[in-house]
Order: structure tokens, then C-alpha cells, then sequence
């Protein structure tokens, strides 16, 4: 049984700042005009057709979106009332209509759901499906009178084969641990839950290769792999809940993609359902295989809307005997660039997290949690968590110790600490993974999640701070080693005109710098209109052929990901 080992090391003296030279600063080219999407959607089922159009002069929802983003556009047929509207504090999730050709849940469907199911695995109690209808940051609510528990693959082929030829519509479900609401229905969706569909199936210690269910929790995958001396390639905050099935179809990042990859590398095979209950196994366990189109990215990622995932195999790595954790504070985001590419090239192979917060986000947490301090002694502008993990305890601990002390020297770093055992770690951890849960305290919440070139991350918040002009509170923190920043505008309550200010500001600064809206939490409702900020036109028109080609009716997950025009005949 290996164990970690939390070295003690002198604490770094603070030293006055010195000035860096600095960085060329990149010029990005514009992002193609909004007007000129063009989009054309047929959608055919069973002898019904219907037709959706985005773009250039058919369609002037998406235009309108783009032009007046923050207007409600409410009243008519299945719109939200206005109280919904505020709650949700989205202008993107306002627009979308129930599609009427979903049929509503009748009796003799959820008699027949007992039937395959058993009684106690077809939920209509109230107070849990209020839980189920809700997500984390109680920002997105449905209102689905059903929730099922299947217990294997075969349960979730007869559910979906039923709903698929009812025109039910569902939400798989893993945690709900999912922030652009994706997890939760939009209206009266049945949501599955695979949570009782959480065994390991098997572990090769070998080749490393894990196989489980999509209902594991990950926390427990984690406690499973550590007793066989084995770590997940993916870690993140929402751990004690998410599910592994979700991370996948999610494409969750988290903290420790820097070192281990994407789940599109490390995920080498998988097990969904499509709409029509075909089972599809891809659950393959090699490294390579190049037999033709690798349809399992196709469920990595795209969120439920093409398939239930129900197995999983994912490469996990053996356990390092070494794992170092320093804190550390920054005068500027320049400072915090430089170190990052000190850190790769003088860290290398051991470098496994590298994660930042800004001052706000800090003071956010020492206000909203309960016993966290700042580890460093004064307050600064940004902070920065740097993990080693490695074989090599004194290399390992001299690598990260010289290295800090050559970047306090330089005037990269102005104070800084290495934790000293496994206790202090975790406190260093609980500052960066608790800021979700402070600003779930805080009240209101606008959460975007952007990839951008790291020169150019930090310019979005400052910009942002300057237009908002302390209207509310806001806070860039995140996977600065992956170029993903998490920014979060907290106020005391949602308002039109707070949201009318943040977007389409920040999707548009985000596309002019060709950067990504969405960097590791989905789309959701949240940001399935938003899409053409990130993908060109050809590219969504193909997704929306492979959802007909895979979910004809559409009844997978509806209203995310893509275009609400496509949902809305
Ligand atoms: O709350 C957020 O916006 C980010 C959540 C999560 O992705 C994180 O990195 O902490
Ligand atoms: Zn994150």
C-alpha cells in the first residue's frame, strides 16, 4: 500500500515584486458575423415532419437571440412565465418551447414501467422528484412526474425502446452535479437514473483497465483504484456525487487533465443505449484500435443527446509514491502566465495540477466557508496551486522547491508555501474546489466556462469588471494549465439588466479571441442556443443529422446542446 507523502519545506519569505518583461500579446482574428449562419433543419419522424430554421431570413429567432439577447420573448403556447424566466436568470433557456409532437405521461405508461421495473424503481414521490426536477445551483427547474431506476443495460433498452415509440421524452440523470442545467428536465421529461447501475466491473492491474458501471460515483472509483494501488485519470470537485456514466457524457475536465488527458484518451471504450433501445457495445479495453469509425467520442461529451451510457472502461495509472502541493501567491496575471511555462518546462513529467484563483474568488470563500484560511500570510491578487506527483520523494520535493525559489527570486512569486502533510494539502484543495459551493452560498450566480488562449484569460474578467462597474461581484478562477478560466458573476439576485450586460458580451469577447463558451461543463439549456459562437454552421448541421440519425424523434435529452429552434417546430 502506497502512501502519500506531504513534505515539509521552508516556507517562502516574501519578497518585493520585481517588474517582468512582457509577454508578446497574441492578436486574434475575428469570429465570423452572427448573420451569417445559415441553417436549415428538416426533422423527420414517423410520418410527421417538421421544420426548424436557423439563420439568414427564415428563421429570426436565432437572429433575434443574437441582436437582443436579453429580451424575455415570452407570452404564447408552452412559453415560461415571466417568474420562471427570473428563477432560471437565463435569457438563452427563455426561449425554448415544449415541443408538442412529445407525448404527456399517461397512467398505463407508468404502469408499465413497474411492470419491467418493479414498483420501487418507478419514483412519483414528490419531495424526490422536487430533488431530481432541480440542479445543484438551484437555478434550473423541471417539472417531470417521473423519475426510473434501472438496475442494468437491459432496463434501460426497454425504457427507451417504450418512450421511443410513446414520444417520451428523457433526461438520463447521473449526481446532478451538472451546472448549465443538462442534467435536469426542461419541462416534463422522465428522468432516468442510473445510480443503482454502480458496480466495478473489472480491473486489470496490467494494463490498468477499469471496467464499471455508469452509475459509479466516482469518489468510490478513486477508493477502489487506490486499494489496488491505481489513481483515476479525472478528479474534480463535484466527486462525492458525479457520476463516472455523467463525466463521460459530459466530457468532464476537471482538475487533473493537465497531466492525464482528456476523457476522449483516456475513456477506451464504452456501452450506451440509443433512443430506439439498441445497445451498442463499444466497450473495448485496448490502447489501439483502428477498425473503422471510433463511434464511443460520439457519447463522449455530447450530453445524453445521442445516448444513454450505461458501461465504462477507462485507463487509470498506477498510484505515485510522491505528491506535492505548493500554494502560492502572484502580484499580476502576467506573473501567473510566466510561472505556468516555468512550471512545464522546469516541473515536466511530475507537474499534475496547476490551478488559479483570483482575489475575489479567495475573499469569496473566507466569507462563505466555514474554517478555511488563506494559506499565505497576506492577501494578494492571484493565487496559485501547483501539484507534483512522481516516484521520487527527494527529487520530487527539491525539483518543486528550487523551482518556487528560483520564481520568487525572479519576482514571479511573492509568497508561497508547500503543504506539509496530507491535512494542509486538503485545505489548500478545499480553497480552490469549495468556490462553486461559496457562490452557490452567495446567492445568484452567472457561470460561464471558457476555453481561451492563456494570454489573453485574464483580459475577459477585467474587462467584464469595468463594464459591470461593481454591479455585482466578479471572479475568473479555474484550469489555468488547460486554458480554461471559470468565470462567475455573483449578485444578490438574478436581474434582466445585470444579464443583459454580461451577454452577449462575454460569448462575443470569447469568440473573437477563438475561444471555446463551453470548456468542460456542456452546453445545457443553459448555452445550447450560444453554439454557433464556438462551431461553425456546417458543423452543427452535421450534429443535427447524426441526434435524426440516432434519436429520430428526438426524445434523448431534448432542448440541450443544440439550437432551441430545433426543438421548437
Ligand atoms: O463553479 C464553476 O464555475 C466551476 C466548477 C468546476 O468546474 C471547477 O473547476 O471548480
Ligand atoms: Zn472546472
Amino acid at each position: 500500500m502506497m502512501i502519500h507523502s506531504w513534505r515539509r519545506s521552508g516556507d517562502f519569505i516574501r519578497s518585493a515584486c520585481k517588474s517582468l518583461s512582457s509577454f508578446r500579446q497574441k492578436h486574434n482574428s475575428m469570429s465570423p458575423s452572427v448573420s451569417d449562419l445559415g441553417f436549415v433543419n428538416r426533422y423527420e419522424s414517423k410520418g410527421k415532419t417538421f421544420e426548424s430554421n436557423a439563420g439568414k431570413g427564415r428563421n429570426t429567432e436565432l437572429l433575434d437571440h443574437h441582436h437582443h439577447h436579453h429580451h424575455p420573448c415570452l407570452g404564447g403556447r408552452n412559453m415560461w412565465t415571466m417568474q420562471q424566466y427570473k428563477s432560471f436568470g437565463s435569457s438563452s433557456a427563455s426561449k425554448v418551447q415544449r415541443n408538442p409532437l412529445f407525448s404527456s405521461l399517461e397512467p398505463k405508461d407508468v404502469s408499465y414501467f413497474k411492470e419491467i421495473l418493479g414498483e420501487k424503481h418507478v419514483v412519483e414521490d414528490e419531495e424526490r422528484l422536487e430533488t431530481a426536477n432541480t440542479d445543484w445551483m438551484h437555478k434550473y427547474r423541471g417539472s417531470s412526474k417521473l423519475m426510473l431506476l434501472p438496475k442494468n443495460t437491459e432496463e434501460v433498452s426497454q425504457i427507451l425502446k417504450y418512450c421511443d415509440s410513446r414520444s417520451l421524452a428523457v433526461v438520463p440523470q447521473g449526481g446532478n452535479t451538472g451546472l448549465v442545467g443538462g442534467s435536469v428536465p426542461v419541462f416534463d421529461e422522465v428522468i432516468i437514473n442510473v445510480g443503482l447501475m454502480n458496480k466495478v466491473l473489472s480491473f486489470d492491474e496490467v494494463s490498468g483497465v477499469l471496467v464499471c458501471e455508469a452509475g459509479c460515483i466516482l469518489e468510490n472509483l478513486a477508493a477502489f483504484l487506490d486499494t489496488k494501488g491505481f489513481v483515476m485519470p479525472l478528479d474534480l470537485g463535484a466527486k462525492g456525487s458525479c457520476h463516472i456514466g455523467g463525466n463521460v457524457s459530459t466530457n468532464a475536465g476537471g482538475l487533473r487533465l493537465i497531466r492525464y488527458g482528456s476523457l476522449h484518451g483516456t475513456v477506451l471504450g464504452l456501452e450506451a443505449v440509443t433512443a430506439n433501445g439498441n445497445v451498442l457495445d463499444m466497450l473495448g479495453t485496448l490502447r489501439k484500435d483502428n477498425t473503422g469509425y471510433d463511434l464511443k467520442h460520439l457519447f463522449i461529451g455530447s450530453e445524453g443527446s445521442l445516448g444513454i451510457v450505461t458501461k465504462v472502461s477507462i485507463l487509470t495509472q498506477p498510484k505515485m509514491s510522491s505528491v506535492n502541493l505548493a500554494f502560492i501567491a502572484c502580484k499580476d496575471f502576467l506573473s501567473c502566465q510566466k510561472l505556468l511555462v516555468e512550471a512545464k518546462r522546469n516541473l515536466g513529467e511530475i507537474l499534475s495540477a496547476f490551478e488559479f484563483l483570483d482575489n475575489n474568488s479567495m475573499d469569496l470563500v473566507l466569507n462563505h466557508l466555514d474554517g478555511v484560511r488563506n494559506p499565505v500570510s497576506s492577501s494578494e491578487n492571484f493565487y496559485i496551486l501547483i501539484e507534483t506527483t512522481g516516484s521520487g520523494e527527494t527529487y520530487d520535493r527539491e525539483k518543486l522547491e528550487a523551482f518556487l525559489l528560483k520564481s520568487l527570486e525572479q519576482g514571479l512569486v511573492s509568497d508561497g508555501v508547500i503543504a506539509q502533510d496530507i491535512n494542509q494539502a486538503s485545505s489548500f484543495w478545499r480553497i480552490r474546489e469549495g468556490i462553486t459551493e461559496a457562490l452557490q452560498k452567495a446567492g445568484a450566480c452567472y457561470k460561464y466556462d471558457l476555453s481561451l488562449p492563456v494570454e489573453e484569460i485574464y483580459n475577459i474578467v477585467n474587462d467584464l469588471r469595468g463594464r459591470l462597474d461593481g454591479l455585482a461581484n466578479v471572479m475568473g478562477y479555474g484550469h489555468l494549465g488547460d486554458g480554461n478560466l471559470h468565470l462567475n458573476i455573483s449578485a444578490a439576485e438574478y436581474n434582466d439588466k445585470l444579464l443583459g450586460l454580461i451577454e452577449p458580451y462575454v460569448y462575443e469577447w470569447t469568440s473573437k479571441h477563438r475561444g471555446s463558451i463551453s470548456a468542460e461543463h456542456g452546453l445545457g439549456v443553459m448555452k445550447a442556443n450560444e453554439i454557433f459562437y464556438s462551431k461553425s454552421p456546417e458543423t452543427v448541421a452535421l450534429m443535427v443529422s447524426l441526434k435524426k440519425l440516432l434519436d429520430p424523434k428526438g426524445i434523448l435529452n431534448p432542448y440541450k446542446v443544440l439550437p432551441h429552434s430545433f426543438f421548437s417546430p
